[in-house]
């Protein structure tokens, strides 16, 4: 079976309020996509790779892959106006069917074990979502009150949202809608149920400053 990871980097990082695009900072001594995209070859070295950038990215990418000798074949994909036409762009150039792995460029962290339960679930059941549980309460905030609701009813989704490929590029032929926070919502409003698999918990998704601090850490502890 084809396994194909879609790597969206096609964001502006607004929360990051960096010069430097969040997907490039450094980790390591490596831009963190440049580990994201060695979290799969270890995973599996037989990864089919499409990036999605923004446009006004590319030639920095192509300069940065350029310094750090990053060999990895990728095919690069313009990005779009939110994550979901970024994902469309992306899905737009798989025409074979397999089973597409759909990963935030920004969670360089995702463990080789993350990837191997997404890819079992999908290969029996069509669609794979990692998910953790919190480890705090969480407030349901509305019309100006809040009030305590039951944890256990709630996970923490990640990426990558895995799926047969068909399955996939069927349900982004939909309108576009501001609640596709992610791909399992666009799956799940064409009326696929979502399987739910382990997570990891360092596969956070580096959003904040303090997040590249985290990720750091994380990495000199592995
Ligand atoms: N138009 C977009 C928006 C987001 N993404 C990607 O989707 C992932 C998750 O998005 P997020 O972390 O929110 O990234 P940004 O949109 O870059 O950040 P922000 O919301 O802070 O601007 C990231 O890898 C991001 O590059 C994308 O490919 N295309
Ligand atoms: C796809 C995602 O990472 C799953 O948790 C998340 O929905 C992306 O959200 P963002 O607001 O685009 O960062």
């Amino acid at each position: 079976m084809k396994k194909f990871a879609l790597i969206v980097a096609g964001g502006s990082g607004s929360r990051m309020g960096s010069a430097t695009p969040k997907q490039f900072i450094e980790i390591e001594g490596r831009p963190l996509l440049m580990h994201t995209f060695d979290a799969f070859s270890k995973a599996d070295p037989a990864f089919k790779f499409i990036l999605v950038l923004p446009e006004k990215e590319t030639d920095t990418w192509h300069s940065l892959c350029t310094k750090y000798a990053f060999s990895t074949k990728h095919l690069v994909v313009t990005g779009g106006e939110t994550r979901f036409h970024s994902v469309k762009n992306g899905l737009a150039k798989i025409n074979d069917e397999g089973i597409v792995f759909i990963h935030d460029g920004v969670r360089p962290l995702v463990s080789a074990q993350t990837i191997e339960n997404c890819y079992k679930t999908a290969l029996d059941k069509g669609n794979a979502l990692p998910v953790i549980a919190p480890s705090e309460s969480i407030r349901e905030v509305f019309n100006g009150q809040n009030r305590a609701v039951d944890r256990s009813r709630y996970f923490l989704v990640q990426t990558p949202q895995t799926f047969r490929v068909s399955l996939i590029k069927k349900a982004y032929e939909q309108e576009y809608a501001s609640a596709f926070t992610d791909d399992a919502s666009v799956l799940e409003k064409a009326g696929t149920k979502i399987n739910l698999v382990e997570g990891n918990r360092e596969n956070i998704k580096i959003t904040w400053p303090a997040d590249i601090k985290m990720a750091g850490t994380l990495f000199q502890k592995r």
